[in-house]
């Protein structure tokens, strides 16, 4: 650095020499300069063995010589220190320094440098000399002075002779700075400046740092003050809460125990008042398993009957004769099995896991239940469950399927609640499924009743109870039913019902059986009003003679003054041993002294409407019913409508089949006539809205879906029924559907009874309605037979014939909504009056009109 100042500033001039030179001494130098300084550093006086020699060493002479440059190194290092002392260390330092500058830093050669290295190096020895330093050190080596001859001749003889000792320091000093300054280019004022500043920047650096390192002590011990403060304010914080909590606590505990206490004691107060409280669940009664599935069977003797035939010689009714010593059939032509009733082995511990598992899933489900009874029925067993307080009952029907398959059960049913109680039944079917025989049903006292007019026997209920229906209640009945379900068994109990208790002059059938072989077991009846009527052609003819015969029953009720069929047959008679022949005037006497202003309004009201059939049409019909009214019978039979398969019919003459029957079932019930339907199609355009919304009674049997079972009860449950007889009753006023096995009794009972039935008394069937029937059927008829109804339908007729220019059956049939066999009559009646041609094959018939 130094060099190139010089350089720049032109102090010296500027040396000449090549740069190579620069390097060679630069290089020369350093390698002088190492040399130097490792004789000077291993120097030993011993080395020099021309000291022992002299005498000035005692000692022998080191061979070899310890110096690490040899004897060289050893003399060299003598003369250097003899000549410098001391201060012979500066001169390797010095040379070092110049050589490595023109070697490696650039710096030329110059003679400042050199000059100044001499002074550094004499004025060093000078100044050791004079401040006598070093002395020891000196005669150790044998070097006489600390600054060598430099230093004693110079320093010591000259300057300090002439300056004394102060004077020659101050000025040794100052050259030795001055020296210093020409060898290295340093300014060492100006470093001493820039030290001193540094220094001072240092320590004020110092100063700041232990501030701030105060300050950030503080800082940090402010925080950690600030700290713990605040964990102490949350402490009590915290410690306050706690305190709150439990106060609050122990608050809301004691305002718990009061509202407890003032429970307990309204409750107290409660129930002193009303002695029937709610019932806890704790207090449920001890679950029962009730069997009543077991046959009652009370043994009679032989020749019993459920009902004994009053006898009344001088009775009247539709066909009168030969009926007088008819005997109702007897409990013998049932069956009986006196092996029965064994009891088939209820396995209690059975039925009492399958209630477990039942509660248990509940439980599984959250829903909590206790167990309740456990009724085992003819076909189902039903599980009673206590639902919790607060528990939707609701929520036990959905898990419904959950229920089945814990169970393992075929079908199961859940009422919940149970109608009238209040629990909820699960419904299983039973393995071993005991049939209800007729004969345990005719034996009870329910059927036997007098309350019960008609009783039918239906079948047994869960809880061992008879279902008893009587259908003079109903008054019509709607048995329904998938194919195999039950319904002809249960159509047969019915009959067979009725057949134990009415003789033929008291309660007459007409049995429609389209499908053919359901009813001809009842063929030799003798209380059938006409042979069972098979073709579908002939029922609405059948249907019209029911419904002319309620029609005459009403007049004759109004000619009597009698409200229905029980007033009439009930109505006080004059002592005659002759048949009550009643002449008009007599009969009008009556209806004068006992007029009837309901019945007679009714009946009015229907022959307005032209519901009520043929009156005042020709004079042929006056004569007929001058005639019938002339002969008065003493008592009308009950007439009982059986069909059987309705979705025949429906499919032959839909109009006319629903419009009669709604007939009949609106005003038939007062005049003694019930109707009895049976379908195995329970499809909305069989059982129409019009034919279920008169009759209100009905039997469901198994269906295959719940849409089926809502046409026939308007509510799902009969597709969760288990078939053979399984079914639900809706009795007669009731919205409460009764689950029960139906009656049993086999074809061979039922033959039997006909057999009985057919022995008592020969087959008088009614012309007027075989000719009726026989008409209808064949389509023929001749015009005097044209009723009222029949004018006002060939009026439309003729309107439709002459507004198209066609005339047709089918035509008929389309715009007039009419039955195959109506269109058809008219059509005849047509060409009796000559108002269109005959048929001709497939041709078109003329239109004459
Ligand atoms: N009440 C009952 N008790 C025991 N078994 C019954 C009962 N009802 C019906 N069964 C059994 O079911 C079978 C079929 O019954 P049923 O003939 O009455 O059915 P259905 O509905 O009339 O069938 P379909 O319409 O085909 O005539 C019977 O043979 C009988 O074995």
């Amino acid at each position: 650095m130094a060099v190139k100042k010089n350089t720049v500033r032109g102090e010296e001039p500027e040396s000449n020499l090549p740069l190579w030179f620069n390097e060679v001494a630069g290089i020369a130098l350093i390698g002088v300069g190492i040399i130097l300084t490792l004789s000077l550093i291993t120097f030993t006086p011993h080395d020099l063995p021309i000291l022992s020699i002299g005498g000035v060493i005692d000692n022998e002479p080191n061979i070899p010589r310890e110096n690490s440059i040899g004897v060289v190194g050893a003399l060299l290092s003598f003369f250097v220190l003899r000549v410098f002392g001391a201060a012979g260390y500066l001169l390797p330092i010095g040379m070092l320094w110049l050589g490595i500058a023109y070697a490696f830093m650039g710096a030329k050669f110059s003679k400042r440098t050199v000059i100044g290295l001499f002074c550094f190096v004499l004025t060093g020895a000078c100044l050791l000399n004079v401040t006598e330093v070093l002395t020891e050190w000196a005669a150790r080596n044998y070097i006489f002075e600390p600054g060598g001859f430099a230093g004693l001749w110079l320093g010591t003889n000259v300057l300090e002779a002439l300056l004394n000792k102060t004077g020659a320091i101050i000025l040794l000093v100052m050259l030795y700075m001055i020296g210093m300054i020409m060898l290295t280019g340093l300014h060492p004022i100006q470093f001493s400046k820039v030290c001193w500043a540094n220094f001072k920047q240092w320590r004020v650096k110092r100063a700041n740092d232990r501030e701030r390192l105060a300050e950030k002590k503080g800082k940090r011990s402010a925080r950690e003050a600030e700290r713990s403060a605040r964990q102490l304010e949350r402490d009590n914080a915290k410690a306050e809460t706690k305190e709150k909590a439990q106060e609050e606590n122990e608050r809301a505990k004691e305002v718990k125990a009061k509202k407890a206490a003032l429970a307990k004691l309204n409750r107290a107060e409660e129930d002193k008042k009303n002695p029937q409280v709610e019932m806890e669940l704790k207090e449920i009664p001890k679950p029962q398993i009730i069997d009543s599935s077991q046959r009652r069977n009370n043994k009679r003797e032989p020749g019993a009957k459920p009902f004994e035939r009053k006898k009344n010689p001088d009775a009247i009714s539709l066909s009168t004769d030969g009926f007088e010593n008819y005997e109702t059939p007897g409990f013998d032509l049932l069956a009986f099995d006196e092996s029965e009733p064994e009891d088939e082995g209820m396995d209690q511990g059975e039925l009492l896991s399958i209630q477990k598992t039942i509660v248990d899933t509940l439980k599984a489900f959250g829903v909590e239940v206790t167990a309740g009874d456990i009724t085992r029925g003819p076909t189902i067993t039903r599980y009673e469950v206590y639902p919790s307080s607060g528990l939707r009952v609701s929520r036990i029907t959905q898990l419904e399927a959950d229920l089945a398959r814990a169970t393992k059960a075929e079908r199961i049913n859940i009422l919940a609640p149970i109608p009238g109680k209040d629990t909820v039944g699960i419904e299983i079917a039973n393995d071993n499924k005991v049939a209800v025989p007729l004969r345990e049903l005719l034996q009870d006292e329910a059927f036997t009743s007098a309350k019960n007019k008609i009783p039918l026997a239906l079948g047994k209920d869960v809880y061992g109870n008879t279902v008893i229906g009587d259908l003079a209640a109903m008054p019509h009945l709607l048995v329904a039913g998938a194919t195999g379900a039950g319904k002809s068994v249960c159509i047969n109990s019915i009959i067979a019902s009725i057949l134990f208790k009415f003789s033929p002059d008291e309660l007459r059938f007409i049995m429609v059986d389209p499908k053919v072989v359901e009813m001809q077991i009842y063929g030799r009846l003798p209380h059938l009003v006409v042979p069972v009527v098979t073709d579908p052609n002939k029922v609405v003819a059948a249907l019209r003679w029911v419904v002319n015969e309620m029609e005459k029953r009403y007049r004759l009720f109004a000619k009597c003054g009698v409200r229905n069929f029980d007033g009439f047959n009930d109505r006080p008679r004059p002592e005659k041993e002759e048949p009550v022949v009643v002449e008009p005037e007599v009969v009008d006497e009556t209806a004068e002294e006992e007029p009837d202003p309901e019945a007679i309004e009714s009946i009015a009201r229907a022959l307005e409407d032209g519901e009520l059939g043929p009156i005042g049409g020709g004079d042929d019909d006056e004569l007929d019913m001058e005639e019938e009214e002339a002969e008065m019978p003493d008592r009308f039979p009950y007439i009982v409508v059986i069909i059987d398969e309705l979705a025949d019919l429906m499919q032959t003459a839909p109009a006319d089949v629903e419009q009669n029957i709604a007939r009949i079932a609106q005003k038939a019930r007062a005049a003694g006539i019930h109707l009895i339907i049976a379908t195995q199609t329970p499809r909305a355009d069989v059982v129409t809205g019009i034919i279920k919304a008169n009759i209100p009674s009905r039997i469901a049997f198994q269906v295959s879906s719940a849409l089926d079972s809502r046409v026939i009860l308007d509510t799902k449950g009969a597709d969760k029924l288990v078939g053979k007889g399984d079914m639900l009753y809706l009795p007669p006023g009731s919205a409460k559907l009764e689950r029960a096995q139906g009656a049993f009794v086999s074809d061979e009972e039922v033959e039997a009874i006909v057999e009985h039935c057919a022995a008592q008394s020969e087959q008088v069937f009614e012309p007027s309605i075989q000719e009726s029937i026989e008409k209808g059927g064949s389509g023929g008829g001749d015009e005097n037979d044209v009723s009222d109804a029949d004018e006002e339908c060939l009026l439309k007729c003729i309107e439709v014939i002459t507004t198209e220019q066609k005339a047709s059956t089918s035509l008929l049939q389309r715009r007039l909504r009419l039955g195959y066999t109506r269109a058809a009559r008219m059509m005849d009646i047509l060409e009796e009056r000559q108002m269109i041609g005959p048929a001709d094959g497939a041709k078109a018939r003329d239109v004459h009109i």
